[in-house]
């Protein structure tokens, strides 16, 4: 499976505010090229996290795009997935709606009216890992239903999980004209961190885009 992360940050690497409320980092052409990304993805994924502080629709928003998803015989969207250990996806969010599959994908530990709840709202449940979802297992459930080209939208603690565990392919980074600032707001890569043994990328291209840079790197 290709693992593509895509996000955006402030010069100074926030994703969003100490708030952890959405902030627009990206302006009109990198929203509309990120919306490129997904249409081209089998399925889009964020962490719970972001469910929580963005409630995300992660469909795709230009007409064009689904009617030449459609012309590939392709679904008109691609498939939202959430990694969400507890199953504490809220069933009224954005991404349970019946406009594309919903995977969501919860550890063992994950409470079982919850489950049934996020089933009864038209989510396909996939469980993989004991405490915390154990994203290589998940991931090999989704190459069983098809996804061989995966989307990440963030946020912080799900980006670093993904570079721990190697399953990082391509990373692009929308870097806003702006600072955020605070030590509590989240980055793009949260987590543990690493201490050793740091994940080093190859830069590919480096582009103007709005009023910020955008950044392409194979990882
Ligand atoms: N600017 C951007 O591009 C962008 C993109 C997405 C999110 N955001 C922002 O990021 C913040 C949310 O990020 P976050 O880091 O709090 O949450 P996140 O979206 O990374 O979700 C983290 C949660 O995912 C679950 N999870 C399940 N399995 C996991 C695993 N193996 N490893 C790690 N987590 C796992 C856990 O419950 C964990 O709490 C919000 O403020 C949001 O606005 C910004
Ligand atoms: N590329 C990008 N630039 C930003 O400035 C920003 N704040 C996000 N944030 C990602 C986050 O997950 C958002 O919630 C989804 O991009 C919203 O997706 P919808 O429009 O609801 O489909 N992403």
């Amino acid at each position: 499976m290709h693992v593509h992360v895509n996000a955006a940050t402030s010069v100074d690497g926030k994703l969003s505010s100490r708030r952890r409320e959405q902030v627009k980092i990206s302006g009109d052409e990198d929203f509309a090229r990120v919306d490129e990304v997904r249409a081209a993805s089998d399925a889009v994924l964020v962490g719970v996290g972001t469910v929580l502080a963005d409630d995300p629709h992660l469909t795709l928003d230009d007409a064009e795009l689904v009617s030449k998803r459609e012309s590939r015989g392709k679904s008109s969207h691609p498939a939202r997935v959430v990694a969400d250990s507890r199953a504490r996806t809220p069933t009224d969010a954005r991404i349970l709606d019946d406009e594309a599959t919903t995977y969501v994908l919860v550890s063992e530990a994950a409470p079982a009216d919850r489950r049934g709840a996020l089933e009864t709202a038209g989510a396909e449940v996939v469980v993989a890992g004991d405490e915390r979802v154990s994203l290589p297992a998940a991931f090999e459930s989704l190459e069983s239903h098809g996804v061989e080209r995966l989307m990440v939208e963030g946020g912080g603690e799900i980006i670093f999980s993904l570079f721990d565990a190697g399953l990082v392919d391509e990373l692009t980074l929308y870097v806003g004209s702006m600072v955020i600032g605070g030590r509590d707001a989240p980055t793009l890569a949260d987590g543990d961190g690493f201490v050793s043994a740091f994940p080093r990328l190859s830069l590919q291209a480096v582009e103007r885009v709005d009023d910020g840079v955008l950044l392409t790197y194979e990882c």
